[in-house]
């Protein structure tokens, strides 16, 4: 999967993408982060990216020109399957909808700042809009990074052992169930008596039942989603 990013602000993003899974799955070539300075379009030499609403009213708004220039030397490039905008206006992000775009080959994801971007942005280009969450950010560098780092850690080969993003919480509709590592005991807190028996079945059951127990606890409406 090749990800672009489009920011104001594309620093915020890079020590990001250079460490852990996101750095092995770059280095394995299944995933490519590319990222783009916005303001290397801008309108005029004073990096210019936004301007006043028109309307009246308080904060910038980001303009059509530089985004509209970038995203055209993408698409000039490969043909992209999304085009997401971050905003807190979009769907929310889910696991189901993580698991359908990490099918994608080529996907921009474009962060804004400000206001936003001009509404035309959205009609003309955009394929998908997405928020990380019911609340506003400043910028979408955030978004862009949990998106991508959602996206990427369930492709295949990006972990070493793939079942692991199998079992994590959201891909079956539950919780995940309670881990455990050594020592057994810690300050008399003792690890559950079945994770030793080395009896698979009997702990697979276990785990989920500790799974729906969590999940109706925590999050009945995943029960009935
Ligand atoms: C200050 S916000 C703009 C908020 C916008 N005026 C509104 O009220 O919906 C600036 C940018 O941050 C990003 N952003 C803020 N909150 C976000 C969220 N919850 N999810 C995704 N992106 C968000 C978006 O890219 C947005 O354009």
């Amino acid at each position: 999967m090749r990800i672009d990013i489009i920011s104001c602000q594309p620093d915020l993003l890079t020590s990001f993408f250079t460490h852990s899974i996101l750095k092995r799955a770059q280095e394995k070539g299944i995933a490519e982060v590319h990222l783009h300075d916005l303001r290397k379009f801008a309108i005029n030499k004073h990096g210019q990216i936004d301007d006043y609403a028109f309307g009246g009213g308080a904060g910038m708004v980001m303009m059509i020109e530089p985004i509209d220039k970038c995203l055209s030397g993408l698409k000039a490039e490969r043909n992209y399957d999304a085009v997401i905008y971050m905003t807190p206006d979009g769907e929310q992000l889910k696991q189901p909808l993580v698991n359908r775009l990490s099918l994608l080959e080529n996907v921009i994801i474009l962060c804004g700042h400000y206001k936003g971007v001009d509404e035309r942005v959205r009609e003309k280009f955009i394929t998908h809009e997405i928020s990380i969450g019911d609340y506003v950010l400043s910028g979408g560098e955030l978004g862009a990074a949990v998106l991508a780092d959602a996206l990427i850690r369930i492709i295949p080969g990006v972990l070493n052992d793939e079942s692991s993003a199998l079992t994590d919480s959201f891909q079956d509709g539950l919780l995940a169930p309670p881990v455990y590592t050594r020592p057994a005991e810690y300050e008399g807190m003792q690890v559950p008596d079945i994770l030793l028996s080395g009896n698979q079945p009997k702990i697979e059951e276990w785990r989920f039942e500790q799974a729906l127990a969590r999940t109706k606890a925590r999050r009945p409406d995943l029960l009935t989603d």
